[in-house]
């Protein structure tokens, strides 16, 4: 499928294929074979040899996410994000001999609520594992996590990106969904370089995560960016889990490799543990180029683990996985299979507390937000790319609808006031629409002045600046201070108009000889002398009578 699509690209030079970066001396010809091509095959071709291919990259995604529940997944432990070192650590936690899991149910909830809203088949009996590795803050010496019979499976996930960042050039892709299995997190490793120690803290030990694991169907860092920001809004639209990247809560490996199109996928490397979409972005792409140049100077890839460093901007190898680490999987003794229920299966007589009804949980699932976007588009005709950035900022919707709710503007206008004025004002400050100094109220009864005609647009921009300094004042009473209500007075335009007619004879005889350009100088005079409150169509009226 991906050589397919690989071949697509390499035709129409769609995005999704490898850019920039050129392998060796035949960097003309990759060139005008279209900006993916990197135009030398794996090692050995020299420039101008037949058969020159460009490379395709593959992408696939492991991501953690941290379950959004008080407690951890098998231990009664809270969880908080910055608590004080090792407070939040039971003895299950810490691996004392003879403490048992006790498998949380929210977890398990938040995992099937996932697996629904990403389309997977829900496996009414999933199994618990023990991985086995030796790290310091893995006190038990192995990790609770689901290798043999996840809880769901195959699924898929959809997303849209702009190719190259370009508006005009949306597409939309799917990815498809591996598995989605429950896991205990690990615990944190704190590098005091000064004294040369490191220390445990177990905070976060047995804490729930969902690895979803993607099928390599990607092909760049982008669309991979693309499919976790969907992903991430997602889960927080379900509530199962918050998915703040800063805080660690969504951490997401690449696997990356290259390939020609129609030969068996190359070897994959995989970038560890990248907490930024940006940087996943990044990372991956870095990763493209720096194969496809290893390949081109007849080099290898290896099986790898690598992290991403940021202040660089490259990829950094950590340990290669050529001896391929052996996990010892082995069934968990201590826990039973997970057994699911739904409408049909569900025993009678059963105690609610103690099963989980996977209908239960499908027919309370909340909208997706690709359906909030697609109902966004529909109610208020607004262009689907702007429901794109509505949903892309908690609060946004809301804000958006509440100014609509409240004014006689056209939502189409008051999404381009509001992404336009307001977004573009936040951005500049950093802040987001919760902490906007312009309320959806005050912004309504603004845009309700300028729909009425009391205002003009550049009055409105004036307004809303005195808004965003905020001193407490409606729209209306700055309106009234700043003197910025449109001269209704039609014989005061018309003195207006008359007076900057004499003061300006050139272009009055301009205008008379026939350059009707030089009227919207002469309209635009006008405006200067009001301060913007004249009413451009009136004003044109005006001179047009007096000028004919
Ligand atoms: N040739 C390839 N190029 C890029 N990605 C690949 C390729 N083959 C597999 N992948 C991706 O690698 C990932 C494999 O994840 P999986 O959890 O199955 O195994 P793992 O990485 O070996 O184990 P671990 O969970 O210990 O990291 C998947 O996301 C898959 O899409
Ligand atoms: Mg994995
Ligand atoms: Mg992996």
């Amino acid at each position: 499928m991906a050589a397919y699509r690989g071949s697509l690209l390499a035709r129409h030079g769609r995005a999704g294929g490898v850019t920039g970066l050129h392998a060796g001396p035949s960097r003309r010809r990759a060139q005008a074979a279209g900006p993916i091509a990197s135009g030398q095959r794996a090692g050995n071709s020299p420039a101008g040899e037949l058969g020159v291919a460009p490379w395709v990259a593959v992408v696939g995604l492991e991501i953690h996410a941290q379950i959004s529940s008080s407690s951890k997944l098998f231990s009664g432990s809270q969880v908080h994000f910055a608590a004080p070192p090792n407070s939040l650590v039971s003895f299950f936690d810490a691996s004392l001999p003879g403490t048992l899991p006790v498998l949380n149910r929210r977890c398990v909830e938040a995992a099937v609520m996932t697996g629904l809203a990403l389309n997977c088949s829900i496996n009414k009996k999933s199994l618990f594992d023990r991985k086995h590795y030796f790290y310091a803050d893995l006190p038990a010496g192995y990790q609770i996590t689901q290798q043999r019979l996840p809880v769901a499976v195959n699924g898929s996930l959809s997303y849209s990106f702009c190719v190259g960042g370009k508006k005009n050039q949306m597409v939309t892709r799917t990815v498809r969904i591996k598995q989605i299995q429950l896991e205990q997190d690990s615990g944190k490793s704190l590098h005091d370089d000064t004294r040369s120690q490191t220390l445990i803290d177990l905070n976060r030990a047995g804490v729930g995560l969902m690895e979803v694991v993607m099928e390599p169907d990607m092909s760049s860092g982008e669309e991979a960016a693309a499919a976790v920001r969907e992903l991430q809004l997602i889960l927080q639209t379900l509530g199962s889990s918050q998915a703040i990247m800063a805080e660690g809560q969504l951490r997401v490996d690449a696997n990356v490799s290259v390939h020609h199109p129609g030969e068996a996928y190359g070897v994959r490397t995989e970038v560890k543990n990248i907490n930024s979409i940006r940087f996943l972005a990044r990372a991956i792409d870095y990763e493209i180029q720096r194969q496809i140049k290893e390949l081109g100077n007849g080099g290898t890839i290896m099986n790898e683990t690598r992290a991403f460093d940021d202040k660089l901007g490259c990829t950094i190898s950590m340990r290669d996985k050529e001896g391929k680490q052996d996990y010892r999987f082995m069934p968990e003794p201590n826990l039973p299979p997970l057994i699911l229920y739904d409408t049909k299966s569900l025993p009678a007589n059963v105690n609610h507390r103690q099963v989980v009804n996977i209908d239960w949980i499908r027919e309370r699932l909340p909208d997706m937000p690709s359906v909030r976007r697609e109902k966004l588009v529909e109610q208020y005709g607004i262009l689907p790319e702007h429901s794109f950035t509505l949903l892309n900022e908690e609060g946004l919707v809301k804000f958006f609808e509440n100014v609509v709710r409240q004014t006689q503007m056209n939502p189409k206008k008051v999404i381009g006031w509001i992404l336009n004025e307001m977004l573009h004002r936040l951005n500049q400050h950093s802040l987001t629409i919760k902490e906007s100094p312009v309320s959806s109220l005050f912004l309504a009864d603004l845009l309700n002045l300028l729909e009425r005609g009391t205002i003009s647009s550049s009055a409105a921009k004036q307004v809303l600046e005195e808004l965003w300094n905020g001193e407490g004042k409606t729209p209306l009473q700055i309106v009234k201070e700043k003197k910025l209500e449109r001269i209704q007075d039609q014989q005061e335009l018309e003195q207006i108009c008359q007076a900057v007619m004499e003061e300006h004879q050139e272009e009055v005889m301009e205008i008379k000889k026939g350059n009707r350009k030089v009227l919207n100088k002469l309209i635009g005079l006008v405006q200067r002398t009001t301060g913007g409150r004249a009413d451009p169509v009136v004003v044109k009226q005006i001179l047009e009578k007096r000028l004919s």
